[in-house]
């Protein structure tokens, strides 16, 4: 099958799960695929094995996040440790009334989330070689994945999140983890909610993938 062809078939994917997108966000998802081939061949940012199964385990992963909560226009995200782009880049195409800011600690994966920002034109992206913890700006959310253990992030992040609620979902973090984590929720009892991603998305590759909000 060519790129082409795959794109098209990932993008009836993310269209039978978020119906009414507009004619830029479908293309803005179609093109994603394309733009991670080229730019892993030259940093690379989503493991070679990965990048096939590119739409389900990074980009509908990430959307996850958007399934639990519809961001009203406006809202301030973080991204911590976004690596390439996750979940940063999909949400910021499925929200595009909402400011993304996008961090890493590595300079080079910075480099890849700007240049997917600006090949597809994402005015509400914008990306910093920094670690969360010296960040003094605020926001309504953090999103991430995979990037430490839960108790250890949010002993890092806590300090960004803003107390002015603009959301039906209280501001707090978002973080989309896999496995059997219940014992780095111990700390955070009944405040941690954690959602399955089976309730959201069928794929097998959900079976194991959670998201846990914390409101702060
Ligand atoms: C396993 S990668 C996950 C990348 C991306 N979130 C994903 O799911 O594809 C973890 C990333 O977190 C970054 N990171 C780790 N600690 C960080 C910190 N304190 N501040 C910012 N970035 C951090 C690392 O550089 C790395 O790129």
């Amino acid at each position: 099958m060519t790129d082409a062809i795959v794109s098209n078939l990932y993008m009836t994917i993310i269209d039978h799960y978020f119906s009414g997108l507009s004619a830029t966000q479908q293309h803005q998802f179609a093109e994603l695929l394309q733009l991670y081939i080229d730019w892993n061949a030259k940093i690379n940012v989503i493991s070679r094995k990965d990048i096939d199964q590119l739409m389900v385990h990074h980009v509908l992963h990430s959307l996850g996040i958007a399934k639990f909560i519809r961001f009203s226009a406006s809202t301030q995200i973080l991204d911590v440790g976004t690596g390439g782009g996750f979940p940063g880049i999909p949400l910021a195409i499925m929200f595009p009334d909402v400011q993304f800011h996008l961090v890493d600690s590595i300079g080079k994966k910075i480099k890849v989330v700007q240049g997917v920002a600006d090949a597809l034109g994402l005015s509400n992206v914008t990306a910093e070689q920094a670690r969360v913890e010296q960040l003094t700006g605020k926001y309504d959310f953090v999103v991430s994945r995979a990037v430490t253990a839960f108790p250890d992030f949010v002993a890092l992040s806590r300090h960004v999140i803003n107390t002015v609620q603009h959301n039906a979902v209280p501001n707090g973090i978002l973080y989309l983890k896999g496995g059997d984590f219940d014992a780095e929720l111990k700390p955070f009892g009944r405040r941690a909610v954690v959602v399955s991603l089976t309730e959201y998305f069928t794929e097998p590759f959900f079976e194991t993938k959670k998201l846990i909000h914390l409101p702060l």
